[in-house]
């Protein structure tokens, strides 16, 4: 069918050179002979004017049917069945309808993909804040797929039978943005996800973070920390507002005897982070690539330890099928301070970039590891990927976006 669509759009491409060739050949030789054969006359102009009218009229009809085909082309086109990632078959007592909020995003789109390609039903709710429709494109049309535009904070009436809660923006410079809306996402989006997910007797699992250890004065941490955060700080909208979610979560547990799971979330990377994301990792990526300065926040003796997008994933979906209720950590515990990792980078990527101490950042966490014996335990869940590993296919994905930017750049100062 696309062959023939080709064949089609090739065949209209002759037939409109052809016709506006005939139309010069005419008006330069035919005019031309006109004059060598007889003298040239009043009555000769006449006719050649007559002649070039009839054929501009025969190009403009011409034209209007191109034009006409051309649409019908495109419908054609959009009814080409798209080819989607081969997904398993479930029968209808396996196969379940799954809610992901905030499935337009980084993480998200990933577990999407994870619970497409087991064969569920998979409805992602963004609002399109810091998600994007480029990554789910793969699933747009999927007879198991849906995607709703919704923002969270406003109720939502739909039938599911997992909840997997991700929406909320969660880069420092996003959510310190407008920290009001990060605050409402985390509080009152988290009560209306609790409220359906009661309503319609659903498994919810609340993505939460390592932030709610705020700045740790234990170290690594375990889930049983009870954090060190400043509630009015500047990153207060989203460590608090966490926090509050866990809250919420398991004040609904009791009250309304529901199957709740907290995931603790620590610092993850990967393919499909926004370029603007602002996080360590693609900052650091972007300027390795570009020779730009690698930007290190006050001091660089900070620590972070940082998984791999689809270890999470699995940790994810393994803590969703456990029956375990209690917070559970999920990252990876192997930690550098953030000077070694701009070094790592930079060793990496090549280029010229020097790395360079900026102004510290306010509240900024200056020890951070997950303690991981419960996900170990409980879900049988370690990380697989190495940071070498993890970190080639996320430098991978970046130059491609910057080639892509670049572009998309250039295109559009043409156009203009
Ligand atoms: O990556 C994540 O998943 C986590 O990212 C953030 O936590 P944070 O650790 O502050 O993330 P980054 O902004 O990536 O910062 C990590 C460290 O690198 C430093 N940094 C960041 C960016 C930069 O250009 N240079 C730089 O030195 C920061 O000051 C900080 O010490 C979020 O708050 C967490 O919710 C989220 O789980």
């Amino acid at each position: 069918m696309i062959q023939s669509i080709w064949k089609m759009k090739k065949v209209l491409a002759i037939l409109l050179a052809l016709s506006t060739l005939s139309f010069i050949v005419y008006l330069t030789i035919g005019r031309k002979n006109v004059g060598s054969i007889h003298k040239y006359t009043s009555t000769d102009d006449l006719y050649v004017k007559e002649k070039t009218k009839l054929l501009k009229n025969d190009l403009q009809e011409a034209a209007t049917k191109i034009q006409e085909l051309e649409e019908k082309l495109e419908i054609l086109e959009t009814r080409i069945p798209k080819k989607y990632p081969e997904v398993k078959f479930l029968n209808y007592l396996k196969k379940k309808r799954i809610l992901v909020t905030g499935g337009a995003g980084f993480v998200g789109s990933h577990l999407v993909d994870n619970l497409m390609l087991q064969g569920h039903e998979v409805i992602v709710v963004d609002n399109f804040f810091t998600g994007r429709k480029r990554n789910v494109e793969q699933w747009i049309g999927h007879e198991n797929f849906e995607l709703i535009h919704h923002d969270i904070v406003n109720p939502l009436f739909i039938e599911v039978d997992e909840i997997y809660h991700l929406a909320s923006p969660a880069s420092p410079p996003h959510y310190m943005q407008n920290p009001v809306k990060t605050i409402k996402t985390n509080t009152l989006g988290t009560i209306n996800m609790l409220g359906l997910a009661r309503r319609v007797n659903a498994k919810v699992l609340i993505a939460s973070t390592s932030e709610v250890y705020g700045d740790p004065d234990i170290h690594p941490q375990p889930e049983t920390y009870w954090g060190h955060v400043n509630p009015i700080g500047p990153r207060a909208c989203y460590d608090e507002g966490k926090r509050v979610a866990e809250t919420l979560t398991y004040a609904y547990a009791k009250q309304e005897n529901m199957q709740v799971r907290v995931a603790r979330i620590f610092n993850t990377y990967g393919p499909r982070m926004h370029m603007n994301d602002g996080r360590v990792v693609s900052n650091f990526i972007l300027q390795a690539l570009q020779n730009e300065v690698i930007t290190v926040y006050g001091s660089g003796e900070q620590t972070r330890s940082f998984q791999y997008v689809s270890d999470l994933v699995d940790g994810l979906v393994a803590l969703m099928e456990s029956n375990y209720t209690l917070p559970v950590n999920l990252g990876n515990p192997v930690e550098h301070t953030i000077n070694e990792f701009a070094t790592i980078i930079k060793q990496l990527v090549g280029g010229h970039s020097t790395i360079k101490n900026v102004a510290e950042v306010e509240d900024d966490p200056q020890r951070r590891r997950p303690d991981i014996s419960r996900a170990k335990n409980i879900l049988n869940w370690e990380p697989k990927v190495s940071l070498n590993v993890g970190l080639q296919k996320t430098v991978n994905y970046f130059r491609k976006e910057l080639k892509r930017f670049k572009h998309s750049h250039n295109k559009s100062s043409n156009f203009l």
